[in-house]
């Protein structure tokens, strides 16, 4: 595959590497404002920063290009994307995360929730650990733990907690802490006064995040329309 990077940083990068391994071809490179002509790939991956994702995944759907996003921390454009999609019948795949091991937890998450929900006595909690050049907070993928949660269980919103937040009863609260150089971890905690029961995914690199990206990439060649991790990997 003829593949164009929209955002050439860390995981940009690290995709180049997986992309080249699994002898595909880098022909674009894009790291900022500049003007390019993306109809020279045959798909594109995103991972650029939140303010210029949505213009990005756009400019692929008017080419007809296929395009996976991982950028994280521009969902509130996230329908008028899919409205741009399906104007011009494009292929999308959204994910939060990409690494296979943090989509078996999505769904590990959403079966704990529903056990949980009816055990009054526990608190959920989340926490998720980042490197110190993270742009956003929470983490896209605390927010689709978050999301799932609320699906299965009584609690209607997140919060991100801060000095000055206050927790409300429907609410999930969402710790979000900044080390440096820690690729990505997430922790789903409930309590109660005799025990608590804990989940966590950790990732050790990268490769994980760009190996999903790769794959998905391949998988949505082809086809027309908007499609998740859960159909290129086939669990849940
Ligand atoms: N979904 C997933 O599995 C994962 C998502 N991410 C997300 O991916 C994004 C990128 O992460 P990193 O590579 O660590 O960040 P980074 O800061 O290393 O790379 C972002 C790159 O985007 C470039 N950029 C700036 N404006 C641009 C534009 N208009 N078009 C294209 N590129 C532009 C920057 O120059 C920079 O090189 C973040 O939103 C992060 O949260 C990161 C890891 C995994
Ligand atoms: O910015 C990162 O690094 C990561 N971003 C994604 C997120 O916001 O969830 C995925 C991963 O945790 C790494």
């Amino acid at each position: 595959m003829k593949i164009a990077l929209l955002g050439y940083g860390r995981m940009g990068k690290e995709i180049e590497k997986i992309a080249l391994q699994r002898r595909h071809e880098i022909v674009l490179k894009v790291s900022g404002e500049e003007s390019y002509d993306i109809s020279v790939a045959d798909v594109a991956i995103d991972f650029s920063i939140p303010s210029a994702a949505y213009q990005n995944i756009t400019n692929c759907f008017q080419n007809k290009v296929p395009v996976i996003s991982g950028t994280t921390g521009w969902l509130e454009k996230y329908d008028d994307a899919i409205a741009v999609c399906k104007e011009h019948s494009g292929s999308f795949i959204y994910a939060s995360n990409f690494s296979l091991g943090v989509n078996i937890f999505f769904e590990l998450n959403k079966h704990l929730s529903k056990m949980m929900n009816a055990l009054e006595d526990y608190k959920v909690s989340m926490e998720e650990i980042h490197h110190t050049k993270k742009l956003d907070a929470p983490s896209g993928t605390a927010i689709t733990l978050a999301e799932g949660i609320i699906e299965n269980s009584s609690k209607e919103k997140w919060q991100l907690e801060t000095e000055n937040s206050s927790v409300q009863q429907d609410e999930i609260p969402i710790v979000a802490k900044r080390i440096p150089d820690v690729p990505g971890t997430h922790v789903i905690n409930y309590d109660s006064e005799v025990d608590s029961i804990e989940i966590k995914h950790t990732a050790h690199s990268r490769k994980g995040f760009a190996l999903g990206a790769v794959v998905a990439a391949e998988w949505l060649i082809g086809k027309t329309g908007v499609y998740t991790m859960k159909d290129v990997l086939n669990i849940g």
